[in-house]
Order: C-alpha cells, then sequence, then structure tokens
C-alpha cells in the first residue's frame, strides 16, 4: 500500500527534486504537486516533467495533499508554513528535510497549531543545488533521522517512516536536540572547516589561485567540493544550529591548539596516536558498509 497517495513538494531544488524522482520510481501512482518561489524554478520544473502539477502558490500546492513536504532553506520554513497554513488539509502530514531541527519544530509548530508534524533530516545531498540536480538514487541506503514532537501520533511516524523507506533510505527516529549535537560534529562542523580551509587557501598572497586549483590534489579537492555547497542553505543552517555548532567548535578550537603544540614542540607520539585512532574509525566506518552512508566527505556524484 503506498503512504501516501498525493503529496506536495514545496522547493523544488536538489532535494524536493530527487524526492519527486524517488517518488516517481518507487510509487508512480502517487500524485506528485510542487511549488516554488522562483518563477524559473517553476518553469525548469514544468520541462523536466518530475511533477504531476506545478502550481502557482504555496498555499495552492497542499490542498489535496495527503503528505507535505517542505524542501526549502532552513530560515524560510516558518515563512512558508504560515504561507500555506490556511490550506493545509487538517488530515495531510507535514513534513520537511531542513538540516537543523529544534528550530524547525519550534517554527512548524508555532505556525500551524494543532498539524501532525513529523519532521525529518535525510543524510544524503551534494554540492550541487537547483531541480537539474536532483536523482532518484540519492536516499538509497542512506539514513533519514526523523525528529517527531513527544504528543506525535506513532501512525503519524510510521507512515513518514514508510515513505522514506520506500525511497530507499535507512530510518531512525531521535528527539530534535541531540540531532541538531550530532549533526553539528557530522556535518555542520566538516562544512565550516572546508568553508573556512579553501577560504585561508585563496587569501594566501603567495601562492597564487592558479597553483591553488593546479595542485589541489587530494584532501585540499575534497575540502573544494564541499565548500561549494550552497550559500543560502549553510548560512542558514549555521545560525539556525548556533547554540550546538558553537559547542563543537570550541571544542574543535581546543583540539586544534593542542595538535599544534605537538607540532611546535616535537611530539611526535602525539601526533601520531591520534592519526592511529582517526585511521581506525575511518577502518570502521568502511567495514561497517557505511562509508557511502556517513557524514560526508569526499562524496561526489556526477
Ligand atoms: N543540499 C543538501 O545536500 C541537503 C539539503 N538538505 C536540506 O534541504 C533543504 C533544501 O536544500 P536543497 O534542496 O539543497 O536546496 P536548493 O537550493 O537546491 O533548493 C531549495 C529551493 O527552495 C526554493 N525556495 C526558497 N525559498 C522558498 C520559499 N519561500 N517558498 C518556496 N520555495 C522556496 C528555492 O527557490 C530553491 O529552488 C534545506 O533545508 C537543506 O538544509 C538536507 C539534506 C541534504
Ligand atoms: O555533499 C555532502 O557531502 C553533504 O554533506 C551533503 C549533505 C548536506 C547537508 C545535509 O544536511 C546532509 C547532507
Amino acid at each position: 500500500m503506498l503512504p501516501f497517495a498525493n503529496i506536495s513538494i514545496i522547493g523544488l531544488g536538489l532535494i524536493g527534486s530527487s524526492i519527486a524522482h524517488a517518488v516517481r520510481e518507487s510509487m508512480p501512482s502517487a500524485r506528485i504537486t510542487g511549488f516554488d518561489a522562483d518563477p524559473a524554478v517553476r518553469a525548469r520544473v514544468i520541462e523536466l516533467g518530475f511533477c504531476d502539477d506545478v502550481s502557482d502558490s504555496a498555499g495552492a500546492a497542499v490542498t489535496d495533499a495527503g503528505l507535505v513536504m517542505l524542501c526549502v532553506p532552513v530560515g524560510v520554513i516558518a515563512d512558508v508554513a504560515a504561507e500555506l497554513a490556511v490550506d493545509l488539509p487538517d488530515d495531510a502530514i507535514i513534513s520537511d528535510v531542513g538540516s537543523s531541527k529544534e528550530i524547525v519544530l519550534a517554527a512548524l509548530t508555532d505556525a500551524l497549531p494543532g498539524a501532525r508534524i513529523i519532521p525529518a533530516h535525510p543524510v544524503a545531498g551534494t554540492e550541487h543545488s537547483g531541480p537539474d540536480a536532483g536523482f532518484a538514487t540519492l536516499f538509497h541506503e542512506r539514513w533519514c533521522i526523523l525528529t517527531p514532537p513527544e504528543d506525535a501520533a506513532k501512525a503519524d511516524i510510521e507512515q513518514v517512516k514508510a515513505f522514506w523507506e520506500k525511497l530507499g533510505a535507512n530510518v531512525e527516529i531521535m528527539g530534535a536536540k541531540h540531532h541538531d549535537l550530532v549533526l553539528a560534529v557530522t556535518s555542520h562542523l566538516p562544512h565550516l572547516i572546508a568553508y573556512t580551509i579553501v577560504g585561508t587557501a585563496s587569501d594566501l598572497e603567495d601562492v597564487t589561485r592558479s597553483e591553488v586549483i593546479k595542485y589541489s590534489a587530494g584532501g585540499f579537492r575534497d575540502f573544494t567540493r564541499i565548500a561549494a555547497s550552497d550559500p543560502t542553505m549553510w548560512r542558514d543552517v549555521f545560525l539556525s544550529n548556533k547554540e550546538a555548532v558553537l559547542e563543537m567548535l570550541q571544542r574543535f578550537s581546543e583540539d586544534l591548539t593542542a595538535l599544534q603544540r605537538a607540532i611546535r614542540w616535537d611530539k611526535g607520539d602525539e601526533l601520531f596516536d591520534l592519526f592511529s585512532k582517526t585511521r581506525a574509525i575511518r577502518r570502521r566506518i568502511i567495514e561497517e558498509g557505511q562509508d557511502d552512508a556517513a557524514p560526508d566527505f569526499g562524496r561526489t556524484h556526477d
């Protein structure tokens, strides 16, 4: 049985379009209605044909929905929820794919009192954005974390879980606050480090830009991929998960200072011990078959 017969997707970029492609593949009889605030995106989605209907307002897109999936940057979720509030059917489940969850849960609860809210975060993506970037297999064997409010109906959680499993994801359920702490270290901090390191390299006066490009082997190249991620989306992630990101950044700077000291004072044993520990972590990830599901260094989709 289909988890949902009518699915509305608000925001038709990388994640929204990937969900649409994946629904088309795994639930071909489900009807997909889309909306995006950008008219150029709407026009492109009509050309690409991955929605059955493209509406010209968020409200019009949700009137028949069983599931509404908000696939917009976290910073506009509250506005979008307010925009569609009067048109949201009483029995629809509203969900999202935002990378930080505590703020999303608060925004949806405020804007849509009494609604059936089951936030989600597929821990899968790429550095690309827009409706051309989506693909049906994005969620295969990747984690999708649901962060339902404490009073959510079990049946609603199960229905959204079944939906993501149909798209090929493995589903985990956790509290929004815990999600934000975990993702701060596994995804948000790595992105922040990538943005920093690529920025630092491009600022160096005695290394020309062409040398940075020419010799960007291995590690640095992986960082440039991450640092090419969407600026709007990542600005919103850092501002919406401020507390956890700052906490992890504090720990990271302390560890960096310790490493700095070890290099300065020739503490080879300390460096060797740390690098052995980190190598063991990587090997465990590979052994457990999680290298593709790990968030998310070095993963490319071309
Ligand atoms: N990019 C990634 O790898 C991942 C992103 N996410 C989350 O998914 C969400 C969407 O990200 P992407 O698809 O990558 O971004 P994207 O930039 O590819 O798509 C976002 C779309 O939302 C539209 N939009 C912006 N404001 C809107 C509004 N007020 N009403 C309707 N549409 C609006 C934009 O025009 C754009 O087409 C974000 O919340 C992000 O945190 C989650 C997992 C992975
Ligand atoms: O492209 C990568 O390596 C990513 O890390 C993709 C990604 C970006 C944001 C998320 O919330 C989850 C996954």
